[in-house]
């Protein structure tokens, strides 16, 4: 079968997602400057349109990891390609991510920065799919919940491509 897009969540139902994401947020934080650490490749696009929803103060970083490589199943290895520009100590982070899967990367990361001594670290995530959890991960922020499916679009790849579509779509005819 040749490989095909069907779309899961459609443009505008993320974008209000998004909006109603960057209010909440923005309430939860009054009074505080955010300091969001994107998750790359994958967070960009939610990043950067979250980002544009909040109205308190952001200061922003950049990380990337990643465990997936080309493939569909998370190698259960996390490497990080790059780490934060600036420490995060007595920052109130908020860790912006386009997905949690099996939870490895999360578990990795949120560890790796607790150690840092931030003042809070919370987690925003586009998507979760709990059904292939194998690691537990506290989600502050979900974007949508959605079923055991390999998703692209809004950031998420299927080796490296498909990242600029701009709704959620499941990828068919792949292993
Ligand atoms: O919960 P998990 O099973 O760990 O999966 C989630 C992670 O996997 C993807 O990254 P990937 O390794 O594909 O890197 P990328 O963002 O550069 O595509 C995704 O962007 C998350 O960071
Ligand atoms: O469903 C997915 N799609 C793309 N990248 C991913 N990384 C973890 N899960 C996924
Ligand atoms: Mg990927």
């Amino acid at each position: 079968m040749a490989e095909s897009i069907k779309v899961l969540v459609p443009e505008e139902e993320v974008d209000a997602r998004i909006r109603a994401l960057g209010e909440q947020i923005s309430k939860d934080y009054e009074g505080k400057q955010i300091h969001l650490i994107c998750v790359l490749k994958g967070g960009v696009f939610f990043m950067c349109e979250l980002a544009k929803r909040i109205t308190v103060p952001v200061s922003m970083d950049f990380m990337c990891v990643g465990s997936y490589g080309d493939g569909t199943k998370s190698s259960g290895v996390v490497r990080i390609a790059k780490d934060l520009d600036e420490s995060i100590e007595g920052k109130d982070v908020l860790i912006v991510e386009d997905i949690i899967d099996s939870g490895n990367t999360l578990y990795y990361l949120m560890d790796v920065l607790q150690r840092r001594k931030p003042a809070s670290l919370h987690l925003c995530t586009l998507l979760d799919k709990p059904d292939r959890r194998v690691k537990d991960v506290k989600v502050d922020y979900t974007g949508f919940e959605i079923p055991d499916e390999f998703v692209v679009g809004y950031g998420l790849d299927y080796a490296q491509k498909y990242r600029n579509l701009p709704y959620i779509g499941v990828v068919e005819g792949v292993e």
